[in-house]
């Protein structure tokens, strides 16, 4: 379906400031400098009072509009970082001690116990019990939208709604075997975009076959780095996730390999950056803003918990966003498939804490709910620039995640007022979005949202975060499309340059940016430690990474093993390996 073509800057739209560095720097900054812009409701299209892809939007007259954020807001501690974190993290562990919410029988063992299950648990995720059968059933959706809370009565079977059938857009994936992937198809890499806790992401671009001169995001897990942080299974899980989905508003895989030494995951490039990164630059969005992107991402959520998968780690930092400025969510590493209930299927303490829900910190069991948790968290943290109950001190932050009462500024509409109450329900059989997605977008939130020419992408996104950058794969759409593109264009395509580069990575961190891409993720000294690490591995620890042939179709092989890409010059040409 065509997809209107992005339009120029919005006048209205002042110039945002450089933004800060990175993480929750971004906001200790933003909170002590006075220049900061803060965008109001209309600032973004003036001709447009409603949302994105809304229409005939009532204005909401129950609450004073435009109200300043510090008037109701609390006093905000200093931030610090927001760290995913996975079953095993000791820090999570140290900083539940204090709070003696170890009520599961793990914490029966005592501490030392405890913390030793966490690390066994973190080897083999098979600790988290599998759920029943499915127990389908369509909700009452006329009846949902008069109750004033989601609630599921004791004992009764809730599952996914598959009612948002109509709203499907599967594009089945191209199988492409034919073309086996390998480093050497993305050589030279171009830029640094990130770095996560067990690898890097790069921009590369692909340089033969189907599709050459497209960019991807190539995220390269080194395999002593996963050993040593026993996080084997969460890099299988992201990849096994990541092949099973194919939305919209997800992040793509395109292909998987790996070398002797090291992972590699081909996604789609996201070149608009974190969402985070623009939060930080407007300090807080308008509403309407806000409701664009909780809407898309309510379209993800939905799209993985038809699937049984949960996400768990619904941050500003995991969603990104694409060249127009639709949001993909991405970083399935804490993902967990089999689960059809709102509430059981998962017992592993592990998130990001300040996002964490309720029934995760209580190790109480949980199920999809869990995500509309995080879309509140999300919707809120939009709309007021920090999490709810954020402080750094760690315990004091649990405690307020579990019974502080929530702050909702005077600013927001009565609708996004009870949406987003109803979203960071701490009860998550009442919580809004345990009937399943539809229960969540008949909210009236959401009320003149056209879903359909949402999920279509044919809704104009309010943030336009590349303009005047023309991607490869732009130019080759426009073309399709029976549009002009030059011979400039085409040569875009075939070899970018400095200057593209520098707009294609416009919305990433310059200290990732401006890194040389061969750096090395961690110092010499390690070395040792690493090769034992690397000794650790067998035949079979990355069995499954590669294709093989049966499953989704990816395309993903075996590369021929290259010394290391991290050289400088081409990587040397070795025998292919046996690990697959
Ligand atoms: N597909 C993508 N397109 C563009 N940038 C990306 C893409 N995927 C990741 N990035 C960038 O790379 C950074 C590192 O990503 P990665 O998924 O490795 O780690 P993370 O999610 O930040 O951390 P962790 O692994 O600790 O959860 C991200 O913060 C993001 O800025």
């Amino acid at each position: 379906m065509a997809r209107a073509p992005p339009s120029a800057v919005d006048p209205s739209l002042p110039p945002p400031p450089p933004p800060p560095r990175s993480g929750r720097k971004l906001i200790n900054a933003m909170f002590r400098s006075n220049q900061q812009q803060q965008l109001q409701p209309g600032d973004l299209d003036p001709n447009n009072e409603n949302g994105p892809g809304e229409t005939d939007a009532e204005p909401d007259e129950s609450r004073p509009a435009n109200e300043p954020q510090s008037a109701s807001l609390p006093n905000h501690e200093k931030p610090s970082p927001r760290k995913t974190i996975f079953p095993g993290g000791k820090n999570l562990i140290n900083s539940m001690r204090n709070l003696s919410l170890r009520s599961k029988p793990k914490a029966a063992a005592g501490a030392a116990d405890w913390e030793k299950q966490w690390d066994e648990d973190d080897e083999d995720s098979s600790e988290e019990e599998e759920v029943g059968p499915l127990h389908f059933q369509d909700p009452p959706v006329e009846e949902d939208a008069k109750l004033p809370a989601q609630t599921v009565p004791e004992n009764q079977e809730v599952s996914v709604i598959s009612s948002d059938d109509a709203l499907e857009w599967d594009t089945a994936v191209q199988q492409n075997l034919e073309e086996k992937p390998d480093i050497q198809m993305f050589l030279p890499m171009l830029r640094v975009l990130g770095k996560g806790s067990f690898g890097k992401v790069v921009l590369v671009q692909k340089r033969t076959g189907k599709d050459r001169g497209g960019l991807y995001a190539m995220k390269i897990l080194r395999k002593s780095h996963l050993v040593k942080r026993r996080q084997i299974e969460r890099t299988k899980t992201e990849r096994k996730v990541l092949s099973l989905v194919n939305h919209p508003f997800i992040m793509k895989l395109h292909f998987a390999f790996q070398s002797e030494d090291k992972l590699y995951l081909v996604l789609d490039y996201c070149p608009g950056g974190e969402l985070f990164f623009h939060l930080s630059r407007f300090r807080r969005f308008p509403e309407r803003v806000a409701r664009f992107f909780a809407a898309e991402l309510l379209l993800a959520i939905g799209h993985i918990h038809k699937r049984g998968i949960i996400f768990r780690d619904m941050k500003p930092e995991n969603v990104l966003l694409d060249a127009d400025g639709n949001v993909k969510l991405g970083d399935f590493g804490l993902a967990k498939c089999g689960i059809v209930h709102p509430l059981e299927g998962a017992l592993s303490m592990c998130g990001t804490p300040e996002y964490m829900a309720p029934e995760v910190l209580a190790q109480a069991g949980h199920g999809f709910c869990v995500d509309y948790w995080g879309l509140g968290m999300i919707l809120y943290e939009m709309m007021t620039g920090l999490p709810p109950w954020y402080t750094t001190d760690r315990a004091k932050l649990f405690r307020k995640l579990k019974s502080a009462p929530l702050d909702i500024p005077s600013y927001f509409s009565a609708q996004a007022a009870s949406c987003v109450t109803g979203l960071l329900e701490r009860d998550p059989r009442r919580r809004l979005g345990v009937l399943g997605i539809r229960s969540a977008m008949e909210h009236s939130f959401f009320r003149n949202v056209n879903w359909r020419a949402l999920y279509a992408r044919r809704v104009e996104p309010p943030i336009r975060p590349c303009e005047g950058w023309k991607s490869p794969e732009s130019i080759r759409y426009n073309e399709e499309m029976g549009g002009q593109a030059s011979v400039d264009d085409f040569a875009a395509i075939e070899e970018i340059n400095a200057c593209d580069l520098d707009a294609a990575v416009q919305n990433f961190e310059n200290q990732f940016t401006r890194m040389p891409v061969e750096s090395e993720d961690h110092g010499s000294q390690h070395q040792a430690e690493e090769l034992a690490a690397l000794s650790e591995l067998n035949a079979d620890t990355f069995r499954g990474f590669s294709y093989d042939g049966k499953e989704h179709p990816l395309e993903i092989s075996n590369q021929d093993s290259s010394t290391s890409l991290d050289s400088s010059g081409p990587a040397h040409q070795v025998q292919p390996h046996t690990l697959d």
